[in-house]
């Protein structure tokens, strides 16, 4: 579904992306660990489109995405979600949603003002589809909260309804769990699990080691700016080389 070949990007001299490539699959869940500053998140935001590499090459479902920005990137079906929330604080969450759901929306914004009648039709609809995303995140207490009163778990699943509302292919989820109480953790594992039986490729950021070795198909370890190994998780949990880079254990 993702190929993402040779990626290099610099920031001011820096070499932070050396060569990345990866691949990754529809139905299944591609864990992204490796220590700080080993330069995940800036891989994700070269796959979305918010930063531009300076060489490589990536793919979905075998066409170039790379040269896109990020909302035509969004439109061919990858979504990220930023490791810090970016909800808008003062809507409500309802009202985050249906700003999502209505950006989604298939029916252009030049054909709702040509006809009135099917504005308040289409209206309708995106608030049906954020009243679902509601539901399925269990988020109907807090619906009409302003999104900045949630907690760090609730702000999460904020995020990853808006994603999800974008009906994304490819989803690329930032540390879900960093600042996430465990009964929610344990929400949002289910979240990705059922994602993943939905069919979508998910890539996820995590330095929960536990958590996403738990939940993920794949694993790829990222140490200064490159894969250092990848596999299953069973055999990079034994990989000597992964061990070394974690100063000889894995974090839980
Ligand atoms: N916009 C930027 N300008 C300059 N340097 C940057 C920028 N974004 C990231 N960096 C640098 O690139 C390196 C990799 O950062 P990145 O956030 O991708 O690492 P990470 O693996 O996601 O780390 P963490 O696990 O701590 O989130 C760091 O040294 C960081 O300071």
């Amino acid at each position: 579904m993702l190929k993402v070949q040779d990626i290099h990007k610099h920031f001011a001299g820096l070499h932070v992306l050396r060569g990345v490539s990866l691949e990754a699959d529809a139905g299944r869940i591609t864990g992204i660990i490796g220590p700080n500053g080993a330069g995940k998140s800036t891989l994700f935001s070269v796959m979305s489109g918010f930063v531009k590499a300076d060489r490589g090459r990536i793919t979905l479902e075998g066409r170039p995405i790379d040269r896109l920005r990020a909302d035509q990137i969004a439109i061919a079906g990858l979504v990220r979600t930023f490791q810090v929330p970016r909800e808008f604080t003062d809507l409500s969450v309802l009202d985050n949603l249906r700003v999502a759901a209505s950006g989604a929306s298939h029916e252009s914004i030049t054909a709702a003002l040509l006809r009135p009648a099917s504005r308040s039709a289409e209206e309708r609809r995106v608030t049906e589809r954020a009243e679902a995303m509601l539901e399925r995140l269990r988020l109907n207490p807090v619906a009409h909260q302003s999104a900045r009163t949630l907690s760090g778990g609730q702000k999460k699943l904020l995020e990853l309804g808006r994603a999800l509302l974008v009906e994304p292919r490819v989803l690329l989820v930032d540390e879900p769990f960093a600042g996430v109480a465990p009964a929610l953790r344990d929400q949002l594992l289910e979240h990705l699990a059922a994602l993943r039986e939905e069919g979508v490729c998910l890539l996820v950021i995590e330095h929960d080691i536990e958590a996403i070795m738990g939940v993920s198909d794949t694993i790829f370890v990222l140490v200064d700016g490159a894969v250092l190994v990848s596999g299953r998780p069973e055999e990079v949990r034994q990989d000597r080389r992964v061990l070394d880079a974690y100063l000889g254990t894995l974090p839980t």
